[in-house]
C-alpha cells in the first residue's frame, strides 16, 4: 500500500515521510502507523521538500511530524518557522534516521513509540537556534566540509552522531586547514560575560540540545535559552595527528579547548568563507550570527526526557510553566 493521500488543503495533521533516511526500512511501518493516527503523509522525492511541506502544510495543520533523521526535523523546523506558524505548530519527532540525535534526547524510543508520545506524551517548549536566517535544533559545526559530510559513514553517525564528520574530517584531512576565526559571545542571565575569541581554530562547535564532550549521549539543556560553544584551537592538531582519542579531545580537561555558554554569538572568518554543518545541513558563509529563540518550538516528549540532563533536580518536569 502507498498511502500516500493527495495533499488537501487545511490538514490539521500533516506527516513528512523521508524515505531514504537512515537505512530505508522504515517507510511502510510509518505509512501504516501515520494512517491509524489520522496523519496526511507527504513523501518527498529530493533535498528541499520537507522544508516546502511543512511551509505549506504549517498554516492549516496544528501537528506536523518529521519522519526521518536529524536533517529532516531540520527541514521541518525550518519550514514551520518559515510559514511564521512555530507558535501554532507542534513539531513531532518521528525517528527515522541513523543517529536520531535529537529524538533520542527527547524521549523518543522508535516508531510506535513516537506515536504513542504524539497521542499521549506531555507537550514541551524547547529552545531553537538560528544561524543567519536557518534554524538548526540540534548543533551548529563549522569546520565540517560538504564533502566530509557525505562521505561519513552511516555505522560512523550512528554510532557518534556529529562528531562522526569531525573524526571523518580528523582521518582524512592529511594537514589541518585552521580556520582563522573571531568569535564574539554575549553576556548571559547567569553572569556569563561577553568575550572575544580571536585565533586559529580547527572546528567550531554550537550546541542547542548537543554537547561536544566526545560521549555519545552528551545532551545539552535544551531550554535554559543558552547555546554550548566550544572552540578546538589549532593547537590540538599535534594531538591529532598523534591520533589523540576523540572522547581525548572534547573531554573537560583538554587544555586545547575553549568553552563558553551564551545566548548569541557572532562568528567572523578573517580569511575565507567556512561551510558550516546545521543539523548535518551546510552553509557556506564567511560571517554567521547565531542566537537561540527560547521555547521557540512545541513538540511532544517522552516520559524519559530531562531537559537538563546534568541536574534533575532543578527541574520540575511537569510544571505549570511548561507541560
Ligand atoms: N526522496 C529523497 N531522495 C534523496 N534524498 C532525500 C530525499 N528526501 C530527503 N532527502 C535528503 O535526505 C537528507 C536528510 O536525511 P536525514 O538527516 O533525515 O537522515 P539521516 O542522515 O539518515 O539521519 P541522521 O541525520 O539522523 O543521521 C537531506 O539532505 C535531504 O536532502
Amino acid at each position: 500500500m502507498d498511502g500516500s493521500m493527495t495533499p488537501g488543503k487545511g490538514s490539521d495533521r500533516v506527516l513528512i515521510l523521508n524515505p531514504v533516511s537512515g537505512s530505508g526500512d522504515h517507510v511502510d511501518d510509518v505509512v501504516e502507523l501515520a494512517a491509524d493516527h489520522g496523519f496526511e503523509i507527504r513523501r518527498t522525492e529530493q533535498g528541499g521538500d520537507a522544508k516546502q511541506f511543512a511551509r505549506e502544510a504549517a498554516p492549516e495543520a496544528t501537528l506536523v511530524a518529521a519522519a526521518g533523521g536529524d536533517g529532516t526535523l531540520n527541514a521541518v523546523v525550518n519550514g514551520v518557522a518559515a510559514a511564521d506558524a512555530l507558535e501554532t505548530t507542534t513539531v513531532a519527532v518521528v525517528p527515522a534516521g541513523t543517529g536520531n540525535n535529537f529524538a533520542t534526547n527527547v524521549g523518543i524510543r522508535g516508531l510506535e513509540h513516537a506515536f504513542t508520545v504524539i497521542e499521549d506524551g506531555r507537550r514541551r517548549t524547547v529552545d531553537i537556534a538560528t544561524a543567519n536566517d536557518r534554524c538548526f535544533v540540534n548543533s551548529c559545526v563549522g569546520g565540517i566540509t560538504a564533502e566530509a559530510s557525505s562521505e561519513t559513514t552511516t555505522e560512523s553517525k550512528a554510532a557518534l552522531g556529529v562528531l562522526a564528520y569531525v573524526k571523518h574530517t580528523i582521518e582524512t584531512v592529511g594537514e589541518f586547514d585552521s580556520l582563522p576565526l573571531r568569535v564574539e559571545t554575549a553576556a548571559g542571565p547567569n553572569g556569563e560575560t561577553a568575550r572575544s575569541w580571536e585565533g586559529e581554530a580547527l572546528f567550531v562547535l554550537i550546541g542547542n540540545c548537543r554537547r561536544f564532550t566526545g560521549a555519545r549521549t552528551a545532551q545539552a539543556n535544551v531550554e535554559d535559552g543558552l547555546l554550548e560553544v566550544t572552540i578546538v584551537e589549532d593547537a590540538a592538531t599535534t594531538d591529532l595527528l598523534e591520533g589523540a582519542a576523540l572522547e581525548g579531545l572534547f573531554g573537560r580537561d583538554s587544555t586545547h579547548i575553549v568553552r563558553r555558554r551564551t545566548p548569541s554569538l557572532a562568528i567572523d572568518s578573517r580569511a575565507d568563507s567556512i561551510e558550516y554543518s546545521l543539523d548535518g545541513e551546510i552553509l557556506e558563509t564567511e560571517t554567521v550570527r547565531i542566537e537561540t529563540d527560547p521555547g521557540a518550538l512545541t513538540l511532544p516528549v517522552g516520559d524519559d526526557y530531562r531537559p537538563d540532563p546534568d541536574d534533575e533536580e532543578r527541574w520540575h518536569i511537569g510544571t505549570p510553566a511548561n507541560q
